[in-house]
């Protein structure tokens, strides 16, 4: 668990971040998100020590940070960080050996963990073990940075902007793939992004900030349908917002009984792919498989924040 209190960073006379206090609860994921400039990188890096506070403590398990040498903190801590930061001239092996190496693990542990991550992010050890960075395509490379700071086992992953260089496709994919991992490991994650899509899509818990301020900390459902400021309200966008409350449920959250014609949807689909495929087949009832329907018309209540699916 991490306990962020009253956390603070001034520069001369400007605060970049401003009395901020948060708390991630072990194995869960929090985002902070917020407009360039709002301090979140700067939240980060207090996190693992690469900025000193101005005032304020860390508490990671109960431990105040400060107590900590900051080498040790940071071999404990996983770091990652928009264009990966791969060392060019190691192989990719070699990147991802580069903490467990630091801590001298014996050889052949360290090779089996090494294969044993890439096989994790699909990627074929006996293929990509030896090969340099520049011989991986952009999510590759992504990938691989992500395994170089799981590599020792961190109990907690900071990334900053890890999918920023990625294209939407690939980006949602590796979203996925965080998630999926994520939760096998149980690691504790904090992710900044400026990206509200991207905060929804991983964040347990979402910190919206700005100007240094934390506005509001909550789930991501929390934030969208009660956006605490409007500032917060602007940030989730207000075209995009129903389509963000409807991804976050699945259908099966919606299924009524009855019956209805044509293709079925599958109860683990979320309720904007339900829309989609209503608006897209021209359909005011889905089938969904395994029994039952939900329709099209529910669906706009719950866009709208009406018929909150997510309670
Ligand atoms: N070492 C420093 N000295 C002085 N000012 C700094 C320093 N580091 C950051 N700042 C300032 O602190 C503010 C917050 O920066 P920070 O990088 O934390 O924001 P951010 O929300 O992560 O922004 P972005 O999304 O653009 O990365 C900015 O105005 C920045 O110019």
């Amino acid at each position: 668990m991490i306990e962020i209190r009253n956390l603070t960073k001034r520069y001369d006379e400007t605060t970049v971040v401003d009395d901020v206090s948060l708390t991630v609860e072990t194995g869960q994921i929090a985002a902070l998100v917020g407009t360039s400039g709002s301090g979140k990188t700067t939240l980060l890096r207090m996190i693992n020590r690469l900025v000193e506070p101005t005032s304020g403590t860390v508490l990671i398990d109960g431990t105040d940070t400060a107590t900590i040498a900051p080498h040790i903190l940071r071999r404990r801590i996983g770091y990652a960080i928009q264009g990966h930061g791969l060392f060019p001239h190691r192989t990719v092996g070699q990147n991802i050996a580069t903490v467990p190496t630091l801590l001298k693990w014996p050889e052949a542990e360290i090779r089996a963990r090494v294969d044993e991550l890439l096989e994790l992010f699909q990627l074929d050890p006996a293929q990509f073990r030896d090969r340099m960075p520049h011989e991986l395509s952009g999510g590759q490379q992504q990938r691989v940075g992500v395994a170089r700071a799981l590599a020792a086992r961190p109990e907690l992953l900071l990334m900053d902007e890890p999918f920023g260089a990625l294209d939407p496709v690939i980006r949602a994919k590796a979203q996925e793939d965080l998630r999926a991992l994520q939760r096998q490991l149980g690691t504790t994650l904090v992710i900044v992004t400026h990206d509200m899509e991207e905060a929804v899509a991983l964040g347990d818990r979402i910190a919206v900030m700005d100007k240094g301020r934390l506005l509001q900390y909550g789930p991501p459902d929390e934030i969208l349908t009660a956006p605490a400021t409007p500032f917060v309200q602007a940030l989730i966008g207000e075209g995009e917002r129903p389509f963000r409350l409807l991804s976050l449920s699945t259908v099966a959250d919606l299924v009524q009984p009855g019956e209805a014609p044509g293709p079925a949807i599958p109860p683990e689909a979320s309720l904007r792919d339900a829309l989609a495929e209503c608006l897209w087949s021209g359909r005011e009832l889905l089938p969904v498989e395994g029994g039952g329907i939900v329709t099209l018309a529910r669906l706009r209540e719950c866009a709208t924040g009406a018929g909150a699916a997510t309670t």
